[in-house]
């Protein structure tokens, strides 16, 4: 059997490696330090890839995958992986975002406590012959305010610490609840320009998005108050570095303690001139612990991955199907399901698809986006688009892709959701609409916990989406439905069920349920039938 591969691209502990070998079935290759050009030439031979943020996993790296499925971050930060460009390729990016939650923190309190201090100058003073107490003069800790900007794991465990140096303990995170502040008994504060204002120093736990990148600039800084001190381990870029080189040279930030650079190493950085600035080569995560966790974290993930097994932290599917509640399983299969046969029912090129959550089971989302994307679909309307768009992309489309196809593909998505339908409390509803005509097909699920179709346009019916079936459409006279069973039984097809319905004196459409394989020439003599409208077959 071929071995599964992955490859290192960054160095890692040795207890996530072992899980990988571990496995029997993965073989592991370790390339720390590999160059870009190199990496690109070689990615697609690796099922999966470990990365930290010395690696920079961008678009054009990712333009003949070949058959890369994952990449795994040994760590949080994922500003160095071009994830949308990932997603579009139907790879999994994932990371271990709880392995070095503490050693982040401690490097923060470690750099307050040396910025507050200036023990790292007070060290370098002594050791250079000098023996000057007077120009080491701190601040204390006790009764200050520290601002948090980011109150995330991170931001939340050095909430904890700081308090317990008897900080007043301010935050500004517009993503998390007031609830979440208040157990921490951490003052939330509405704008950053609040926290800006009053906090004697100021610590960034904040991921490096579009909305945080220069999120410090003169203006920022203008608001804080004279002599504050400023703590990054987070990302560089949060802060911009001309304007804290400016207000570190003016004295109107006190010091600066920083792990993380706009560029990393930081070459011909101003910055590292200053005295009043202390600096640590972003070693944030670097505790035996907290390597030792990200490793086995990530490489748990990827073995499971690679097995078909669930797994945690995928970034860029916003839902786990395994994780989803059971009944709720039973209705994203039904809606994959339904997708697939709207797709082989159905002529032209779609333009539009609609899926309509009805009923109380659907009205909490049950997912949100993890990551800056463009969508926030629900798990429903992914599948849904899987589905019909998996009948002519075959396995290219996944969870991952299929509303990026549907963008690329000018289709547009719509989801709502509805009290009631019909007579219906709980459905699911998926309209298509393409350049020559519209399809609705609808599906709920009774107490036998069987996804059921009990709507087709205009129809009512009651079929389980699954296997092998003829399709068709008919004008409702006599003899039609006659005509197929002799075609079936003279071809050796045997008929497993039979769902007929009718409009009034106008049309019926049947779903023939069969066992054997349905040929061209089979569906041709069906379709020939005088009353035939038209015929498929759809496999499920
Ligand atoms: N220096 C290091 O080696 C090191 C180690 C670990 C983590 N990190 C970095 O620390 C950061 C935080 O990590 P974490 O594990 O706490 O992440 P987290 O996701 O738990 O927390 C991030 C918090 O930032 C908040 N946030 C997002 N945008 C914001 C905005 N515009 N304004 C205010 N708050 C905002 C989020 O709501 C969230 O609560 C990440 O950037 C991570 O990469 C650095
Ligand atoms: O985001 C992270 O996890 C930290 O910045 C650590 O990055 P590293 O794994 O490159 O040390």
């Amino acid at each position: 059997m071929e071995k599964f591969k992955v490859l290192i691209t960054d160095h890692i502990a040795e207890e996530g490696v072992k899980i990988l070998l571990d496995s029997g079935d993965i073989e592991v290759e370790e390339k720390p330090g590999i160059s870009h050009d190199e990496l690109k030439k070689i990615i697609g031979n690796y099922d999966a890839i470990i990365t930290r943020s010395g690696t920079t996993v961008t678009a054009d790296l990712l333009e003949n995958p070949g058959k890369l499925k994952i990449i795994g971050r040994a760590g949080v930060g994922l500003d160095n992986v071009d994830i949308e460009a990932a997603s579009k390729k139907g790879i999994i990016v994932m990371n271990a975002p709880t392995g070095n939650t503490l050693a982040a923190t401690e490097l923060t309190m470690g750099m307050m406590l040396a910025a507050a201090r200036k023990i790292p100058a007070a060290n370098n003073s002594l050791k250079n012959g000098e023996w000057n107490r007077k120009k080491f003069m701190g601040i204390q800790l006790f009764n200050k305010t520290l601002g948090i900007v980011g109150l995330g794991r991170i931001g939340s465990n050095v909430a904890i610490r700081a308090k317990s140096f008897g900080m007043k303990v301010v935050a500004y995170d517009p993503y998390i609840k007031k609830s979440k502040a208040d157990s921490l008994g951490v003052t939330l504060l509405e704008k950053l320009e609040d926290l800006l204002k009053i906090s004697d120093i100021i610590t960034f736990h904040t991921p490096l998005t579009k909305e945080t990148k220069n999120m410090i600039t003169k203006k920022e800084i203008e608001m804080m108050k004279d002599r504050v001190i400023l703590v990054n381990c987070a990302r560089g870029g949060i802060i911009n570095e001309n304007d804290l080189y400016d207000a570190l040279k003016s004295g109107k930030v006190f010091t600066a303690a920083i792990d993380v650079f706009e560029k990393e190493p930081p070459k011909d950085n101003k910055l590292l001139e200053l005295d009043n600035l202390f600096v640590t080569p972003h070693i944030g995560a670097n505790t035996e612990e907290g390597q030792k966790g990200v490793a086995v974290i990530i490489a748990e993930q990827i073995v499971n991955a690679l097995h078909g097994k669930s797994y945690m932290n995928a970034v860029n599917i916003p839902f786990m199907k395994s994780q989803l509640p059971l009944d709720l399983q039973v209705y994203f299969e039904l809606i994959e399901n339904i997708g697939k046969l709207a797709a082989q029912t159905i002529k032209g090129r779609p333009d539009e698809i609609k899926v309509t959550l009805v009923g109380k089971k659907f009205e909490e989302d049950i997912c949100e986006r993890t990551f800056d994307t463009p969508f926030s679909y629900q798990p429903f309307t992914i599948a849904a688009i899987k589905g019909f768009l998996e009948v002519s992309m075959q396995e290219t489309v996944s969870y991952i892709n299929a509303p990026y196809f549907a963008k690329d593909r000018n289709i547009n998505v719509i989801e709502s959701k509805r009290d009631i339908y019909d007579k219906y409390n709980d459905l699911l509803v998926f309209e298509v609409i393409t350049d020559k005509e519209k399809r609705v097909i609808a599906g709920t699920v009774f107490n036998d916990n069987e996804g059921r179709i009990v709507m087709f346009d205009d129809f009512r019916l009651d079929i389980i989406p699954k296997g092998t079936f003829i399709y068709f459409r008919n004008f409702d006279r006599p003899g039609v439905i006659g005509k197929v069973g002799t075609i079936l039984g003279s071809n050796n097809i045997n008929i497993a069920g039979f769902e007929l319905a009718r409009q009034n004196g106008g049309e019926a459409i049947a779903f023939v349920s069969v066992d054997n394989k349905i040929t061209e020439e089979v569906l041709d003599e069906i379709k020939k039938i005088d009353g035939m409208i038209e015929a498929n077959v759809v496999e499920i």
